[in-house]
């Protein structure tokens, strides 16, 4: 039963929710990158072909022919990250391959700038550092293998110059990513948080209600929905003020977060009315939560201004796969019985009826 009571923690950004925003522009970058990959294949391909160098020629226009076909496909797929992954491997060792020709010039290494970038740009931060480090160590191997016995390149001032520049832009295309990665935190957080009391709002009761409703139908557990508003509200503001009324709100949003367990969520639908998404709950045990609820606000001492503002609640109980299997269906259902609960007096908990629990029990024990 529910004794065991937390404060309720905010839910944190989902990773699968920050991995979506950042994708519009992920695939911006890829498509940027793809372009000039295609336009350079071709260029230093022709260069190089010029010269003779036909290996390396080969592997430009190589990489420029792959980049196209990518570019096909990055424009279609819904599986961004893999062909990000298609395109940063071949290319980086297309660059390793490169730098390692012994015909190419010292300054080929100044491509190795783009390897933290690109990859902060596409993968993130932490993917993104592990690919820069393992290719910067690689270039690194090559350079020293190309150039150890060469007075001229190995001089101490330039060498120092290529590792403060390399680790320059490593650090700053980590620090921009993990900054952008808390700014997107930060705005999906007040996208889906009620400004007022602090609560999730419509749209975190939706994703966390989806995500429950999977793992109970997955597990064969029960999930509840209690739909709860606030009795005589409007006489509140009228009588005490807006600013009371405010308080209120703020009050009860408390009480949730203490009352229900960290595994609940409770948010605002709007206004003074609110939901609680109860796992592993069945209507009993949620017509019990709610029960204790409505005791706990009729019986708090909430003031204003030294005077006492009375509050009390009305709650409509609905069970996933007894009264539907959507959030709206549930909403639908929990806000009739929560009519019937202001019809019957207010101040109650209106539970779904034994009949709709029985019939549900013998369909699913058939
Ligand atoms: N202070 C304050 N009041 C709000 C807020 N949101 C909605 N309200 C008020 O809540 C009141 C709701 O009134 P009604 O829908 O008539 O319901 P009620 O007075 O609670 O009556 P019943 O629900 O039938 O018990 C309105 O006066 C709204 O202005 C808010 O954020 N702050």
């Amino acid at each position: 039963m529910h004794k065991n009571y937390r404060i309720a923690e905010p839910m944190d950004a989902h990773p699968d929710t920050l991995t979506q925003l950042a994708r519009p522009h992920r695939k911006a970058v890829l498509v940027a990158l793809l372009w000039i990959t295609i336009s350079g294949g071709i260029l230093f391909g022709f260069l190089n072909a010029m010269k003779g160098t036909w290996a390396l020629a080969g592997v430009e226009w190589g990489m420029g022919l792959y980049s196209a076909v990518l570019l096909y496909y990055a424009h279609r797929t819904r599986h961004l990250e893999r062909w990000i992954l298609a395109y940063i491997f071949p290319f980086f060792t297309a660059m390793m391959i490169a730098l390692a020709t012994p015909t190419a010039s010292v300054t080929i290494f100044g491509w190795v700038l783009l390897i933290p970038l690109v990859s902060h740009l596409l993968l993130g931060r932490r993917a993104g550092l592990a690919i820069s480090l393992l290719f910067i160590v690689v270039a690194a191997i090559i350079f020293l293998w190309r150039f150890m016995d060469d007075t001229a390149v190995m001089d101490a001032r330039s060498v120092a110059n290529m590792i403060v520049l390399t680790a320059c832009i490593t650090v700053f295309s980590h620090v921009y990513e993990v900054s952008r990665e808390r700014s997107e935190t930060q705005l999906l957080h007040m996208a889906q948080t009620d400004f007022l009391t602090g609560l999730p709002n419509r749209s975190r009761i939706k994703m966390f209600f989806e995500r429950e409703k999977s793992r109970a139908v997955r597990e064969g557990q029960p999930l509840s929905l209690l739909v709860i508003d606030l009795d005589h509200f409007k006489q509140v503001n009228d009588h005490h003020g807006h600013e009371a009324g405010d308080r209120a709100l703020i009050f009860f949003a408390d009480l949730l977060r203490r009352r229900l367990r960290t595994t609940d969520l409770a948010g605002r639908l709007g206004g003074e009315e609110f939901g609680v998404i109860l796992v592993n709950t069945a209507t009993v045990t949620a017509s019990q939560v709610a029960e204790e609820l409505r005791q706990a606000l009729a019986t708090a001492n909430i003031e204003h201004s030294g005077e006492a503002i009375p509050l009390s609640l009305s709650v409509g109980v609905a069970e996933l796969g007894v009264d539907g299997e959507t959030l709206q269906d549930l909403l639908a259902v929990g806000d009739s019985r929560l009519y019937q609960a202001k019809e019957q007096g207010r101040n109650r908990v209106v539970p779904p009826p034994v009949t709709s629990r029985a019939a549900a029990s013998s369909q699913s024990d058939r």
